[in-house]
């Protein structure tokens, strides 16, 4: 039988492998390993067109580089799908995301290749320079310590800092900045126009490298050479570009703008680069979803458009019957738009995920009161608190997991002013394929902590709309938080008529005899499900949705112990420090004594999975709290039992 010929990709285990190749087989290799990726990601989903936007950078990096030796990091992280492949998990790709798969980012723990874990952005340039300055210190002056990082992701102030420092520390760095001029969304800010700016005038770079290149044939001298080189390209400079170039100004030394699709001009000024001392940044222009025309002509869609036919480019749609609840983004979109419609004071601001909030539709509708501050979550958060002192009413939606990047402003700039921010944390609780990076598990908690916040969670679509409504009425005077799920409600008619929920108290859904369950959020339409199913056993338990875990509604706690023995909380985070600490530390505040059970996430780092498959393992899903009632019961019954033959 005909043998079939390897293709080139099918020869490489790792970069070892692919410096045998030839240059000239460089850009076959990126044909093969952008084919690969389309055709992995089209029947198994995960992020798009970023990873085919550095299909030449990474093959370029690995041919040129060291690695693992030299540390290479990749930002966000969502962009290192052809990293993974030629670092030997071309064969388990297929499992990419997938519970107990291989992650979607980066992770030291699944790679010696992965020189550090990302998954939030912007962290690339300050892990590359403690890498580069603990080399230094090692005496490793081979060493090279590269960070990939976005147009997107180098807007974040962390980046900024990094570049702050790195610009004093005599280090090996390379900072590469792949430019596509987007984010998730097209990317904004003044960074941004300037980026433009140094690609249309790319003039001066080109007639300094060739300057540069003429210069080194010239015979070096030592110093003296160097030095009449520093000093004649920084006359050119002053000469040719009427405004210092915004990177060599930090002192780090400039390279590009370069076409990031050029894997052959990648290599060779990788090469050139390698060699030269000090900190260093390479501006590469890229097309996000190259190579793909659906995906470099709708590049926010194809960031992430889940499973397509890659011959047609249709996207795959779940086909499910009858009317679906919709997403709590686009309840949370759609209400923001009604209430700012009747209420000129309200604005609105994502730190640049602006279709994942779905605040687009506000931004379509209102662009002059809505604001996408890139990704810019600290910035997002006291620029709230600052409109919030001039009497704006501010919705700031941040997942819950990028919130963890605002926090001290959270703390020292809204919640120590008494600040009427409403936070609206969209991701809160697991979020299943991004994994453990993304899942929105610890707000309960790190909020739960600080004096004056109002922390609340919908049950469904009609009280997340409540829950807004009641948080924009004039008189608010404290900061109120509205955490929601990634995903789908359970109410296809959700427009629902607005109404004020009174502050700190919860709801009955359900009278019960046997047991109590108290739930937080979203995870109450899976113990409801699970009453329900009791039910049909003979068991009869009471639902409480509390809807806020601070204030708590201490009424309706002292109802349930002075009724119920044994109790189950129910939350979509981690149970430390959550709404069943809370009511553990009610129950001992007005010494009562009851069974209570914990239900949420367990204190252990969680991977990624399908969220219903993430809510089993944790054990909050309808049957896992059905199997706590259960055995709850059943403890009480022996015991009764025991009771019973002792007073005889
Ligand atoms: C702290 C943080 N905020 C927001 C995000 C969501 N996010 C993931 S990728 C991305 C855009 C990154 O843009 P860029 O760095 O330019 O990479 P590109 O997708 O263009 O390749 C954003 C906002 C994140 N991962 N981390
Ligand atoms: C890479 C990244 O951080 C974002 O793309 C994130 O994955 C978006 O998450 P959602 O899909 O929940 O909007
Ligand atoms: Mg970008």
């Amino acid at each position: 039988m005909k043998k079939t010929k390897l293709s080139l990709l099918d020869q490489i285990n790792n970069p070892t492998d692919l410096k045998k190749l030839k240059r000239s087989q460089l850009p076959q290799l990126c044909d093969e390993l952008r084919e690969f990726i389309i055709e992995t990601v089209s029947r198994h989903g995960g992020h798009f067109g970023a990873s085919l936007g550095t299909v030449e950078l990474t093959a370029a990096l690995h041919y040129v580089m060291n690695t693992p030796y030299d540390q290479l990091i990749w930002d966000v992280g969502h962009q290192a799908y052809g990293h993974k492949i030629l670092t030997g998990r071309r064969d388990t790709f297929h499992t990419n995301r997938k519970h107990k798969g291989i992650s979607g980012f980066p992770r030291r723990e699944e790679s010696v290749y992965d020189a550090f874990g990302t998954g939030h952005s912007s962290t690339s340039i300050s892990a590359a320079l403690g890498m580069a300055l603990a080399a230094k210190l090692s005496g490793q002056h081979d060493k090279q310590h590269i960070a990939v990082i976005g147009d997107g992701a180098m807007t974040a102030g962390m980046a900024f800092e990094a570049l702050n420092h790195a610009g004093a520390s005599d280090t090996n760095l390379i900072v590469i900045l792949n430019d596509n001029c987007m984010s998730i969304d097209q990317n904004v800010g003044a960074l941004k126009d300037y980026l433009t700016h140094l690609t249309l005038t790319g003039t001066y770079n080109k007639f300094r490298k060739n300057v540069g290149k003429t210069i080194t044939k010239l015979p070096l001298v030592g110093e003296r050479s160097k030095e009449l080189l520093h000093r004649t390209k920084s006359g050119i400079k002053s000469m040719l570009s009427e405004q210092a170039n915004f990177f060599e100004a930090l002192n780090l030394r400039y390279f590009g703008p370069l076409d990031g699709h050029d894997v052959l001009k990648l290599v060779e000024t990788l090469q050139y680069m390698r060699h030269i001392p000090g900190p260093k940044l390479l501006h590469v222009i890229t097309t996000k979803g190259k190579g793909y025309a659906p995906a470099e002509q709708e590049k926010t869609l194809w960031h992430f458009p889940g499973l397509f036919d890659k011959v047609t480019g249709k996207i795959q749609k779940a086909i499910i019957d009858g009317p679906q609840p919709p997403k709590y983004q686009d309840v949370f979109g759609h209400s923001v738009v009604e209430l700012a419609e009747r209420n000129d004071k309200i604005v609105g601001i994502t730190p640049a995920m602006l279709s994942g909030s779905s605040l687009k539709f506000m931004m379509e509708k209102m662009p002059e009161r809505t604001f996408d501050v890139g990704i810019c979550e600290q910035h997002a958060v006291t620029l709230a608190a600052g409109l919030a002192t001039q009497g704006m009413t501010v919705f700031c939606n941040i997942y819950s997991s990028f919130m963890q990047r605002g926090y001290d402003q959270l703390v020292h700039d809204v919640v120590l002013q008494q600040l009427p921010v409403i936070f609206c944390l969209d991701r809160g609780g697991l979020v299943g394929e991004d994994g453990a990076t993304h899942h929105g598990i610890y707000d309960i908690s790190y909020s739960r902590c600080l004096p004056g916040l109002i922390i609340s969670a919908p049950m469904n679509e009609s009280e997340l709309r409540n829950l807004m409504y009641t948080a924009q009425l004039s008189g608010l005077t404290q900061p109120f938080m509205i955490r929601y799920p990634r995903g789908q409600g359970v109410m296809p008619n959700w427009r629902t008529p607005f109404r004020k929920i009174k502050i700190g108290t919860g709801r009955k859904i359900r009278e019960g005899r046997d047991l109590a369950i108290l739930s937080f959020g979203h995870p109450g339409n899976f113990a409801l499900e699970a009453c329900e199913e009791l039910e049909a056993d003979g068991v009869n338990v009471a639902l409480f949705d509390m809807r806020f875990v601070k204030p708590i509604d201490k009424h309706l706690l002292h109802h349930v112990f002075q009724h119920y023995r044994q109790l189950i909380t129910v939350e979509d985070g981690t149970i430390i420090g959550g709404l069943g600490s809370a009511v553990l530390e009610f129950m001992a505040i007005n010494n009562y004594h009851a069974d209570v059970r914990i239900l949420g996430v367990p204190d252990r780092i969680v991977e990624h999975g399908k969220v219903t498959e993430l809510h089993k393992e944790c054990g909050f899903d309808k049957d896992g709290i059905k199997a706590v009632v259960k055995e709850m019961l059943q403890q009480e019954r022996i015991i009764q039992k025991l009771v019973k033959h002792e007073s005889l």
